[in-house]
């Protein structure tokens, strides 16, 4: 029987899911639900051999996602307890300074995932949920949390600092952490593959744009800016969350608005972004928009834009240069509309894309830039299941390096 990993990656409002064939990276199965929280219909995929299952049913929390997710598996197969699993992987966004690595779920370490959702308010909780939940289902196989803020443990102290008073600073662990880490250094890895150039001294841009977005700026493979800071909310502007804002922005809502921080974290968070500007998180709607001629729509994909814009600036002159810049996750793979404006923004830096290219949707990572292009733009799906699947089965045979084994 086939070596599998179940891989669970809990996003802001989303799970997805896949058994991944070790031998191959292939999902053998794999699923997403979307919209948990909503008041809308959530949306539940299965696909199994094949054949794809759908339903629509309002989820209010991951835990209730997560458990109408092994129905689907009681249901339509595989069954879980004759899939050759090995370990099950977890996706945990914020792992802040306590998790520089992977880690075996533990009843210590599961209370520290916990613990650091103050860091991560949309993403940790569901995700310990999903730990505990599994770890009822599947006793006998070690789980393994996968941290998106490892890949940046080690960001210059001049990137990674806030010009925040020192002493609060490390009273309260505040710093920039970084998120979307696994993505970020799964596909930065892929770069030279695809395009042919060493990877010693490489100069890259990653842009993960999805529900969240962040962009990471790597030399030589190692990450030397993120968008990203204490929490997934700073950096470019999202699907439901402001990014860079004024934190005097706070300070006046508090006063003149009378908001209590929960509200203003919601606010922020939740109801910022595309959707606060549009009434819709989903790029697709704001295209649709954009051609009724929506004027709200047309600003926010404005601001989207110019905003990667300026991070691209900005980590170009950080690095003294930059000689790849590539667009992954759900807008970046999928957006033709948001490549092209990107750049046609770097024109007159001789930056040019072959349009015919960048407008085919494939699943396969290319190069879409023009041979006399001053820089080489490239698609690579990111795959952090995999990437997961691969950590947590290591950490599920070796233990891992905090001193904990699997002792099943
Ligand atoms: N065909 C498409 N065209 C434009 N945008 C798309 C398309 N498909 C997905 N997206 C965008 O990708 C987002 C989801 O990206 P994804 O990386 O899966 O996000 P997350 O992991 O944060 O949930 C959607 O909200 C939507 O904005
Ligand atoms: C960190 C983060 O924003 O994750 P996601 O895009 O999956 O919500
Ligand atoms: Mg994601």
């Amino acid at each position: 029987m086939a070596k599998t990993v179940l891989v669970i990656n809990s996003g802001s409002s989303s799970i997805k899911y896949q058994l991944v064939d070790l031998e191959n990276g292939e999902g053998i199965a794999s699923g997403l639900v979307e919209k948990i929280g909503e008041p809308v219909a959530g949306h539940y995929k299965h696909e199994y051999q094949g054949i794809k299952h759908e339903l629509e049913e309002p989820t209010a929390t991951h835990e209730v996602g997560l458990k109408r997710v092994l129905d689907l598996f009681g249901k339509y197969g595989p069954d879980l307890n004759e899939a050759g699993i090995v370990a099950v992987g977890h996706r945990v966004v914020q792992g802040g300074s306590v998790f520089p690595k992977p880690a075996l779920v533990t009843e210590k370490t599961l209370a520290q995932v916990k613990s650091l959702a103050v860091l991560a308010p949309l993403h940790n909780g569901p995700e310990a949920e999903g730990a505990e939940v599994m770890m009822s289902l599947l006793p006998d196989t070690p789980q393994v949390f996968v941290f998106d803020s490892s890949f940046f443990t080690d960001l210059p102290a001049k990137a990674s600092t806030y010009a925040l008073n020192k002493d609060i600073a490390r009273q309260y662990h505040i710093r920039r952490y970084g998120a979307h880490g696994t993505s970020h250094e799964y596909v930065g890895k892929l770069v030279p593959e695809v395009t042919g150039k060493p990877a010693e001294g490489l100069k890259q841009i990653v842009l993960h744009i999805g529900n969240g977005a962040s962009a990471s700026a790597q030399v030589s493979g190692k990450p030397i800016e993120t968008s990203m800071g204490l929490t997934p909310l700073e950096g470019l502007m999202m699907g439901s969350r402001t990014g860079d804002i004024d934190p005097a922005v706070a300070f006046h809502l508090i006063r003149n608005a009378h908001m209590s921080v929960d509200e203003l974290d919601a606010l922020f968070n939740k109801k910022s972004g595309m959707m606060g500007m549009t009434g819709f998180g989903d790029m697709r709607e704001i295209h649709r928009m954009i051609a009724e001629g929506d004027e709200d729509a047309k600003l926010a994909l404005d601001i989207y834009v110019h905003r990667i814009v300026g991070y691209i600036g900005n980590y170009t002159a950080q690095m003294g240069g930059l000689d790849v810049l590539t667009f992954t996750a759900g807008v970046g793979e999928n957006d033709e509309i948001v490549r092209r404006r990107v750049i046609e923004a770097l024109e007159p830096f001789g930056v040019k894309i072959d349009l015919e290219e960048n407008d085919i949707r494939s699943k396969e990572a290319r190069i879409i830039s023009t041979p006399d292009s001053t820089l080489t733009v490239c698609i690579i799906p990111t795959n952090e299941e995999l990437s997961i699947a691969r950590q947590s089965a290591v950490i599920a045979e070796n233990g891992d390096s905090y001193g904990n084994k699997f002792k099943g």
